[in-house]
């Protein structure tokens, strides 16, 4: 399990390993420098080649009647430490024979001082410019550029590498990066974070000069330690190619995470295999009865995609609760799936007196008219505090009163907004989520799903392609639909209602409300890639059988 760092948590770590004496703030310094150099040479292995290339491959007149040409590199350092990381990396790749150029953001005098040694250091070796002086051009022609300029300390708006990080984009966007012979093609390294980027939300620091960029880009960051929370929210998440995370010998203590556990944040990376298992002495119903309530006739279709859902994530039962005049429709479509016929609030209730229905699903395609009354008799306290999925028109329902829902919901409750519906029951928080940041640590998708999740005094979902999942105790967790597991193909009518669907199954098979949510939205990401291009909704649960077995279910 990776867990998520902000940047005072990694400053923390790094400060308690320094003073246990353990190592100093040098050494961590240089294995940072080493490990990006390391993580170059994994992602390009014909840069580690001898000191350079050979006489040029394309034949291009610059290198015409020359035998051997050293590689070049174009090392950009900012003010902080992470301008200390880039004097380490710009050392060891002179030791290695390249050509390199460093240029300086800021003052040498005032740097930090690790980062004061290594500039020293570097300066025995070489010469420093300022960055204004052609660090752009030099950067065009380059086989390597390296992102040095800030890091985890981004604190706010850098108008003047506005230019410089257009820049960057473009050479991203134009060059592919293999092979890299060719002349002019740099790979772009970003040393911890694309400078600019807030580590914490991922968010960079608009200013008025909109034509600009307000952060760089690069073929691959390479971050230390542990990655951060802005890796995987946020606009980074556009900006960093690829995320290589390189271990730098720091440990944080038992105590220290003891006393953090609800400060951190983990990035799924796994379902919980044991628990998906179905036991062989089970049988039907000691996998869970779900129920899915369907809208009026002609709304059908997305609690039948919620129902196959939940069924084909393990529940042992499923029933869809239909109005009577969506009897047939709902009938003509289904097979293992039962029925019953709800109309209004007293039907349900009275549905719900049977005690084996151990999780709801209500929302999908509900129809905003009847969601108040339903939803009401789904949590009515009477009733035994059923685990329940709260989707769609269940939420927006709420939008003029959501305090009204806040009061009825309970500990066994998941809510699964999606952005707007996000800020209907949430207004006050996505306004904040919403504005524009202006110094750091940002406000961040994190920050507003556990400030939701602690309102509403349950677990909230917030979907998109960094989906974040939060429990009023602080608990969270990212489902990253990004860098090698993007699913775009899951941006698709009812693929939210599958998602419904997966967790309330879960919920009946005796999942707590947080491992439910999570597995299912690992699971969702997994059948989307499983299929590929070409989803539709419909396909995300029949991928599952598939998905399992590679689980090795
Ligand atoms: N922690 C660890 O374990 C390890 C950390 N390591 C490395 O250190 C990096 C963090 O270093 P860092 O804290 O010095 O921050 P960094 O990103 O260099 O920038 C801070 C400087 O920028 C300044 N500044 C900020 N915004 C600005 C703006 N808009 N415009 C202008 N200035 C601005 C800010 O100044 P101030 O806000 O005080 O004015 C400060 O001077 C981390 O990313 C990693 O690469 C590794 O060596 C391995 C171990
Ligand atoms: N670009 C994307 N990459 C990965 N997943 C996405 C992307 N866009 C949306 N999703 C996921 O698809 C689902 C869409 O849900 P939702 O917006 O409720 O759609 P619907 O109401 O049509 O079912 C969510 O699980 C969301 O996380
Ligand atoms: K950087």
């Amino acid at each position: 399990m990776t867990e998520l760092l902000t940047a005072a948590q990694m400053r923390a770590i790094e400060q308690a390993a320094i003073d246990s004496g353990e190592v100093t703030g040098l050494e961590l310094m240089e294995r940072a420098g080493q490990g990006v150099v390391e993580a170059i040479f994994e992602e390009w292995p014909e840069l580690a080649g001898a000191s350079g290339r050979g006489a040029s491959p394309s034949g291009s007149p610059e290198y015409l009647d020359k035998e051997e040409v050293p590689f070049r590199a174009v090392v950009l350092c900012g003010p902080g430490n992470n301008g200390g990381d880039g004097f380490v990396v710009a050392r060891l790749l002179h030791e290695r024979g390249w050509a390199v150029e460093v240029f300086l953001y800021g003052e040498a005098e005032k740097l930090p001082p690790d980062a004061r040694v290594n500039y020293e250091r570097w300066t025995d070796l070489g010469e420093v410019n300022d960055v204004s002086v052609c660090a752009m051009n030099k950067g065009w022609s380059c086989d390597l550029l390296i992102d040095a300029l800030f890091g985890t300390g981004t604190t706010r708006a850098l108008p003047d590498l506005g230019e410089l990080f257009w820049n960057m984009e473009d050479m991203v966007d134009c060059f592919q990066v293999e092979p890299l012979h060719e002349i002019g093609r740099p790979a772009i390294v970003a040393i911890d974070f694309p400078s600019g980027v807030c580590a914490d939300s991922g968010r960079d620091f608009p200013h008025r000069d909109e034509h600009w960029r307000f952060s760089a880009s690069a073929h691959i960051t390479v971050c230390f330690h542990q990655p951060k929370l802005g890796h995987f929210i946020g606009d980074a998440v556009e900006k960093c190619g690829k995320v290589v995370n390189k271990d730098i010998g720091l440990r944080p203590s038992h105590e220290w995470r003891k006393s953090n556990w609800r400060q951190i944040c983990k990035l799924l990376q796994a379902a919980h295999q044991d628990w998906l298992r179905k036991l062989t002495d089970q049988n039907k119903f000691g996998n869970g009865h779900s129920v899915v309530l369907t809208g009026e006739r002609g709304h059908t279709g997305a609690a039948r995609l919620a129902a196959r859902g939940a069924l084909r994530v393990g529940a042992g039962l499923v029933t869809l609760c239909v109005p009577e005049d969506a009897c047939q429709e709902v009938a003509s479509q289904v097979t293992s799936i039962m029925m019953k016929t709800v109309d209004d609030a007293a039907d349900l209730s009275a549905a719900l007196e049977d005690k084996r229905i151990n999780a709801l699903c209500i929302g999908p395609a509900l129809g905003l008219d009847r969601a108040k009354p339903l939803v009401a008799a789904a949590l009515d306290a009477g009733q035994q505090a059923r685990p329940t999925v709260l989707d769609a028109d269940a939420l927006s329902a709420f939008a003029d009163e959501p305090n009204a829902l806040f009061a009825m919901l309970h500990e066994k409750c998941v809510l699964t907004p999606h952005g707007g519906e996000f800020a209907r029951l949430f207004p006050d928080i996505s306004e904040k989520l919403n504005a524009v940041p202006t110094k750091g640590p940002a406000y961040s998708k994190v920050d507003a799903t556990r400030e939701a999740a602690k309102r509403a005094g349950c677990v909230v979902l917030f979907k998109g392609a960094d989906t974040v999942i939060a429990a009023p105790d602080g608990r969270c967790s990212i489902n990253s639909a990004h860098y090698e597991r993007s699913a775009p193909w899951l941006a698709t009518a009812g693929s939210g209602d599958v998602l419904a669907g997966f967790i309330t199954g879960l919920l009946a098979r005796g999942f707590d409300p947080m491992g439910a949510a999570e597995t299912a939205a690992w699971l969702h990401v997994e059948c989307a890639l499983k299929f590929g291009p070409g989803l539709i909704a419909e396909d995300i649960p029949e991928q599952l059988p598939a998905v399992f077995r590679d689980l090795g279910l």
